[in-house]
């Protein structure tokens, strides 16, 4: 009798690697097949390059993900069969074998993240999950694997956050970089909040609400959303300047989305205003940060906010029906078309009188149509002259064309001099025009505010300018006049979605114009309400922003990710200051204390702290100083003491990872291995003043791992040790 082994039963492990090679191979058959333009042959010449085009882009996107096609997986039992989907952050369908990929933004993908247990089918069949499982896929490989719930051993393992902590701990990037793999659960919710409703979400520094904005716009941009679905083309994203705008970017290749355009709202008014030229200038800020006089703070504060305020849109409205029925006053219409009837031309004359002009304009601005009052009033105009003219559907077109000139010159008189940079600036300077305005909308006391000028002090360009506070009302006066959304051509057409970055410095009154400039209920807006660094710009609450937006939810998330432990509670300590907000929970991950240098030179203490982070291994370093000029002056500092720290001066430089300078404005959003405060002394952030200490906290929540605060003499006495402050709480 011969003995027979039997052959070692394969671990998980091994079946798991099996399941990936098999995955891989049937990916890169998919590819090789979309790759063949034998295969994507059409009924004509024209089809089949339409079809090889589509079929070579959809390779493309494939081959992104052939090293790593899938991120974790679910057993799941469904109609009492089982089975195992694949998660992955592009969906793969292996028509011949089981190496299917399920995308993470699909309902079913949803079920990785979520906490919940059972699911119903679209086709109504029960669904429940048995196992969740990540799986660490790099470059084609197996790494490992970890059970995030097994019903078979218990349920939830706690893993989720073993898994998390791990990624958390990696070395940062020069780019934001997506989570699919680790997002959390609450997270998952909010990103999934429902299509076609605009969401305000809100969030502590470090919460991910960049990042989840982000991944929203993935999860809308999925075919599954339907109706809600949207073009990345078509989406437009607001960030507070260039070069976070930029580092943000860089996450839209791994979330597969292509042509979203990411820009600051100055950048994007001046462009839609037609304005590239013009200088911006926030008047307001250089009052607040140069004046001392507090009354006049207090004025200047108050005038930018009542320049914001959504009642605003009532005023610039009532000031163009105004305008416009003077402008209409006497005019009336005269002309005539002629048509072909019965193989001879007729003459028909046409005519409308004041009255009749004025009625259709009445009805015109009372409809408040979003694309504008023009568009719409050459539309009545048209209908009513086409109506009189009694012509057929045939006749149409030929007659329009006829009537182009009359009506193009009519509506010119109509709208004549009406420029939203003119207008706005009318509307301001003209007292006895913003008073007939405002009269059904604003009270005395902000009608007084708005002809004040405590900005007289403060220096005008020389060049042409538009200040961030006149802007919204600019965009008013061409919104209501022309409309507001996505330049296509001459046409314009709303943006299928609009994101906004840092949502808290946004004025109500831009809400309400952007939210025109969008499809119904398309708008995100991501901020921390005690973030604000311009709360004369921004709302005083989400209540504002959703009387604007006319309804929409606001979602909290509750955790931070960023920063280690001993930097959240040194940040922490720093927002209690003027945050009355509950405290912020923060992932529990620890890391190096927090450098404390002092009592020396401030390059020499700078370069110190780059060589100590260095040493630790830390390669994205960020040297944040107060103002731009810091920067600029510590950099041949720095270089005498052997330290080459790349400036980022102005909104045109990049970040693109190692040693960086760069003022806190610029650092805002943005996100380094360590971070080193130089500076970091009450001399620098007035403590007195709570923007200062606003602009602190940012400065000190920029670093991952690591952070360094530098003050040649005295630490800002927020920053100091706190085992030398009395009456404060003891770090862990
Ligand atoms: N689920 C997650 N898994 C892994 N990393 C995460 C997760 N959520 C957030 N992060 C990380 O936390 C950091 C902060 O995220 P993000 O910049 O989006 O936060 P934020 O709320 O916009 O911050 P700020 O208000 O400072 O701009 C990033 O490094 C991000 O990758």
């Amino acid at each position: 009798m011969t003995a027979t082994s039997t052959p070692p039963i394969p671990s998980e492990l091994d079946l798991e690697q099996q399941h990936l090679s098999g995955t891989i191979t049937s990916m890169l058959a998919q590819i090789d097949a979309w790759e063949d333009r034998s295969r994507n042959v059409g009924a004509d010449l024209e089809t089949s390059l339409t079809l090889a085009d589509t079929a070579e882009e959809m390779a493309a996107m494939l081959s992104v993900h052939v090293n790593e096609p899938y991120f974790g997986s679910l057993k799941v039992r469904i109609g009492g069969r089982e089975q195992t989907l694949y998660i992955g952050k592009i969906a793969h369908r292996d028509l011949k074998g089981p190496y299917s990929i399920t995308s993470w933004e699909s309902e079913v993908g949803s079920l990785f993240y979520a906490q919940a247990l059972d699911w119903t089918t679209p086709r109504g069949l029960k669904g429940t999950i048995q196992r969740r499982r990540q799986l660490d896929v790099r470059k084609k490989t197996l790494h490992g694997l970890t059970d995030l719930y097994d019903a078979s051993t218990g349920g939830d393992t706690g893993a989720r956050e073993t898994v998390l902590l791990q990624r958390l701990s990696e070395a940062s990037r020069s780019g934001m970089r997506d989570v699919v793999e680790t997002l959390q659960p609450e997270q998952n919710d909010i990103m999934r909040a429902p299509a076609g409703t605009a969401v305000c979400i809100q969030g502590a520094a470090g919460s991910g609400k960049t990042t989840i904005g982000f991944h929203r716009l993935a999860w809308l941009a999925h075919s599954e959303r339907g109706p809600h679905q949207a073009r990345p083309s078509h989406t437009l994203v607001l960030m507070p300047n260039q070069v976070l705008a930029h580092y943000a970017s860089r996450v839209l290749p791994s979330l597969n989305l292509q042509g979203v355009v990411v820009t600051t709202p100055e950048t994007w008014a001046l462009g839609f205003l037609g304005l590239e030229k013009m200088e911006v200038t926030d008047r307001t800020l250089t009052l607040l940060l140069q004046d001392r006089d507090n009354t006049r703070r207090r004025a200047a504060w108050r005038r930018a906010k009542a320049l914001g305020d959504l009642r605003m849109f009532g005023v610039v409205r009532s000031h163009l029906h105004t305008r416009l029925q003077a402008n209409l006053e006497r005019l009336t219409y005269q002309g005539s078309v002629e048509v072909q009837r019965g193989g001879r031309s007729k003459a028909i004359t046409l005519a409308l009188s004041n009255s009749q002009l004025q009625k259709l304009l009445t009805t015109v601005l009372e409809r408040d149509p979003l694309d504008g009052y023009r568009p719409a009033f050459r539309a009545a105009l048209e209908a009513e002259l086409l109506s009189q003219a009694r012509v057929t559907d045939e006749e149409e077109p030929v007659v329009l064309r006829q009537l182009n000139v009359e009506v193009s010159r009519l509506i010119g008189r109509v709208f004549a001099g009406m420029l939203p940079v003119t207008e706005a600036r009318r509307l301001l300077q003209d007292e006895t025009a913003l008073r007939y305005a405002a009269q059904t909308h604003l009270p005395e006391a902000m009608l007084q505010l708005l002809l004040s000028d405590p900005l007289a002090s403060v220096a005008k360009p020389r060049r042409s300018f538009a200040d961030v506070t006149e802007l919204p009302l600019m965009l008013a006066v061409a919104g209501l006049l022309d409309g507001l959304g996505k330049r296509n051509g001459h046409a314009l057409e709303p943006y299928d979605h609009i994101l906004l970055d840092e949502a808290q410095d946004f004025a109500p009154l831009l809400y309400a114009l952007l939210r025109r400039a969008a499809r119904p209920g398309h708008l995100t807006a991501l901020g921390d309400l005690n973030q604000g660094l311009h709360g004369y710009k921004g709302p005083n609450a989400w209540t504002e922003v959703q009387a604007a937006l006319g309804g929409g939810e606001v979602l909290t998330l509750s955790r931070t990710y960023r920063s280690t432990r001993q930097i959240t509670e040194l940040t922490a300590r720093v927002a209690a200051t003027y945050n009355r907000a509950a405290a912020v929970v923060g992932v529990d991950r620890d890391g190096m204390p927090v450098q404390r240098l002092t009592a020396g030179p401030l390059a020499q203490l700078t370069a110190q702290a780059v060589k100590t982070m260095q040493a630790a291994g830390h390669a994205n370093i960020a040297i944040v100083t107060r103002r731009t000029a810091d920067a600029d002056l510590l950099v041949p500092d720095l270089m005498q003491h052997d330290v080459d720290a790349q400036p980022i001066l102005n909104e045109q430089a990049r970040y693109t990872g190692g040693v960086v300078i760069l003022p806190v404005h610029l650092a805002k959003g943005l996100e380094f291995d360590a971070a080193i405060v130089a500076g970091a002394e009450a001399t620098t952030y007035d403590p007195a003043t709570e923007f200062e200490t606003r602009l602190l906290y940012v400065s000190l929540s920029r670093g991952v791992h690591a952070l360094a605060v530098v003050a040649p003499n005295e630490l800002h006495p927020l920053l100091s040790n706190p085992s030398q402050l009395e009456g404060t709480s003891h770090d862990k």
